[in-house]
This record gives C-alpha cells, structure tokens and sequence, in this order.
C-alpha cells in the first residue's frame, strides 16, 4: 500500500475476489446486473447552471444497468446488499457521460485501503465491528445507510433511490462554477407494481421486466448545488446546499446484453463532457483503475 492510502489496482481486485470469489466474465462488484434504454430530458433549471450537452432539454438516449452490489453473478435477489443504478448519458454528439448510483446515500470511508477493508468487513458479523472500532469516523455514515434501508432488498428497481456520492463541477455557458452532487429519486413506483407475484432469486429483474412491459420507469436526477463551506473533495461529507429537479431518467423497456455481443460496456465515474469536470475526490479518482483491472479480467 502507498503512503496516501492507495492501493494496487490489480491487487485491490484480488482482495475483492477474495471476498466474493473469482467469477470469469463477471464484473468484480455489481457482478449480477442486466442493461435497460430510455431518455433522459433536463430541466431549465439544469441548463441555466450547465452547458453540458445532455442538459440542454433535448431527450438524449441513456443506457442503464440495474444491479445488485456483490461480486457473485448468482447471488438471490433477496439479500441484503446495495443496489446499483449506471446511467450513461448519450450526448447527440457522440460522446457520453456516466453517473453510477447505489442505493447508500452515504459513503463511509475517504480513501481505497479503507473501502477495501470495509469490504472486506462487511456482511461478516465477527469483522465489522473491529472495522468500526478501527474507524470510528466511518459509523455515522453507517448508521445513516441503514436508516435509508440501504441494503434491504427493494421490491423493485423501480422503487429505490440511487446516490453517485461524489461532486463534480458544472460550469454554465458564461462560465459560472458550480459544485453539484447527484441522487436519482424515483417518481412514483409504490402505485404502479404490475400483477403477479416475484419470489425467485432473480425477482427483481422479473419483476422490472413486467413494470417496463406496462409502462416506463422513471426517476428524477435530482441535484444539490454546495452551500457554503461543503466540501467537493471528500466522498464522506454532508452538505447543505439546496437540491432542485435537474431532469428525468426514463426508462423504457430492456436493452440487448451487449456484452454477450462482444462489447464491452463500462460505466466509468470520471467520464465527463464539456461543461463537467471532476472534484479530487480521491475515491473518484481511484476508482478508474479499479474499473480498468476488473475489465481486463473480465474480458481477458
Ligand atoms: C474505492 C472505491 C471503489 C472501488 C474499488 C470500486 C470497485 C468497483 C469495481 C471493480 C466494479 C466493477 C467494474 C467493471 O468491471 O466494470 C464496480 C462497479 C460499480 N461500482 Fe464501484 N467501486 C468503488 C466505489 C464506488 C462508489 C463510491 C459507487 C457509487 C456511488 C460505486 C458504484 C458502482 C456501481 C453502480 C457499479 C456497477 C457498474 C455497472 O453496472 O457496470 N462504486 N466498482
């Protein structure tokens, strides 16, 4: 491990494995998961404060990956974990911007050595209580993640929220700078459950397959702007600031496995377009290499 904290990517994906065991072909965390279609459509609001292109107005095309946190490709969807929600937005020209929710709206560790011991505590009764002793800052996070029923199983995709944790700056068309961060809210969902009753280890994917068969799915991409002295740099800091409606992410029905096509897909936090750009989030800026072990391996 680095003075700063951080660690070999390839040797942080070997602990993971060692956690979750090695899958082939499956991603390292987020390993059971399947891709969906739809738009998303931004508010004026977004466009005032970002000239990004996807926050014009225009629907944009997105892509998106329901998930379920662990590194097991066949784990039930009746555990107890977090769930993920990618959405990469498709801008008109060609490029793409990506944002990876999950369903903790609070992340309890600054630095990779800790996540990775946090993974490797977690789920284990005996572990995580020495992983709080070993870091006390980490509880009041962890309190507040069980409070939003972060790793109880959802009855569906559709009814869960999703946080990207970090920040990331958007700069206005006149230049202005302003620190967001990002949670995906869903609207409605409670009141449009499809008939039929989804009890198997794969219920959630049933079940989001019969919603989608009937109508959209839809989440609000709500954004809060930092208030003063809210830090943009730390993952596990708590801010003030406003929240407003920065646009909606429907989804409209099931999208091909494209990696079952040969292509590789990956969703990539530190993906930015013009009008976007990242914080020194050190969780955001490891993270890409992370990514990057677990692809190869994934499609090596
Ligand atoms: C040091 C911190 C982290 C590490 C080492 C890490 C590691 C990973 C790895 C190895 C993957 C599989 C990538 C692939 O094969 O494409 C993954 C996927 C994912 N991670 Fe992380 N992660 C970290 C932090 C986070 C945070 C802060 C969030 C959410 C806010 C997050 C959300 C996700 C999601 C949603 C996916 C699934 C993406 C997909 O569906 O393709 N991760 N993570």
């Amino acid at each position: 491990m680095a003075a700063d904290g951080t660690v070999d990517p390839e040797r942080a994906i070997d602990r993971i494995n060692g956690v979750f065991g090695r899958h082939d072909g499956s991603r390292t965390l987020h390993a059971k998961g399947a891709f969906y279609a739809g738009t998303f459509t931004a508010t004026p609001q977004a466009a005032a404060l970002c000239r990004a292109g996807h926050l014009q107005g225009d629907p944009v095309p997105v892509r998106v990956r329901w998930s379920n946190g662990g590194g097991n490709p066949r784990n039930s969807d009746k555990g107890t974990d977090v769930r993920g929600m990618a959405v990469s937005f498709r801008l008109l020209d060609g490029t793409a911007t990506d944002l990876l929710g999950q369903t903790a709206p609070r992340f309890p560790v600054r630095t990779p050595e800790a996540f990775l011991e946090l993974v490797e505590a977690a789920g284990n009764p005996l572990k995580l209580p020495l992983f709080l002793a070993r870091h006390p800052d980490a509880i009041p996070a962890t309190l507040a993640n069980a409070r939003a029923k972060a790793i109880v199983p959802p009855y569906s995709y559709a009814e869960a929220s999703y946080y990207p944790i970090h920040a990331y700056q958007w700069i206005a068309a006149d230049g202005t700078q302003t620190w967001v961060r990002y949670r995906f809210t869903p609207q409605g969902g409670g009141d449009q459950r499809p008939a039929g009753r989804f009890e198997g280890r794969d219920r959630l994917r049933e079940e989001i397959l019969a919603r989608l068969a009937e109508h959209p799915v839809r989440h609000t991409l709500e954004v809060q702007t930092a208030g003063p002295g809210d830090d943009p740099h730390d993952p596990m800091s708590v801010w003030k600031g406003p929240w407003f409606d920065a646009g909606t992410i429907e989804v409209t029905g099931p999208d091909p496995d494209r990696e079952q096509g040969g292509e590789v897909v990956v969703f990539d936090p530190t993906r930015v377009v013009d009008g976007i750009e990242l914080s020194d989030d050190p969780i955001l800026r490891y993270r890409p290499a992370a990514y990057s072990a677990s692809v190869s391996r994934r499609v090596g």
